[in-house]
């Protein structure tokens, strides 16, 4: 799949809440109020992953949860990373 300029990820994560786009790679952090919040959130990673065969990088603090995403055979964010994220919006 192909790399997208930095101008299409920029355009795209417009309507994306959150998500920020940095040295090759999208991310957004969440804040919950409980561990439970972003565990729930891990969970519906878990199974959008799963669904769209691409798995984000992700870390779990307590309350606090990251997900990092980009394509490794393109070295960079392609339509598949910005896809995970608008179906993780959609989760929410
Ligand atoms: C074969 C399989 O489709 C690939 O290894 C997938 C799996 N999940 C992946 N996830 C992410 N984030 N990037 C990838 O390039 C990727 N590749």
């Amino acid at each position: 799949m192909k790399r997208l300029t930095k101008q299409d990820i920029d355009d795209q994560l417009k309507g994306l809440k959150g998500w920020e786009y940095k040295e090759n790679y999208i991310f957004k952090n969440f804040i919950f109020q409980t561990f439970f919040e972003a565990f729930t959130l891990l969970c519906k990673a878990a199974f959008i992953a799963e669904k769209l065969d691409h798995h984000p990088d992700w870390s779990g603090v307590y309350n606090k949860v990251t997900l990092k995403l980009n394509t490794h055979d393109a070295g960079g964010v392609t339509q598949k990373d910005i896809d995970f994220a608008i179906e993780i919006e959609k989760s929410m």
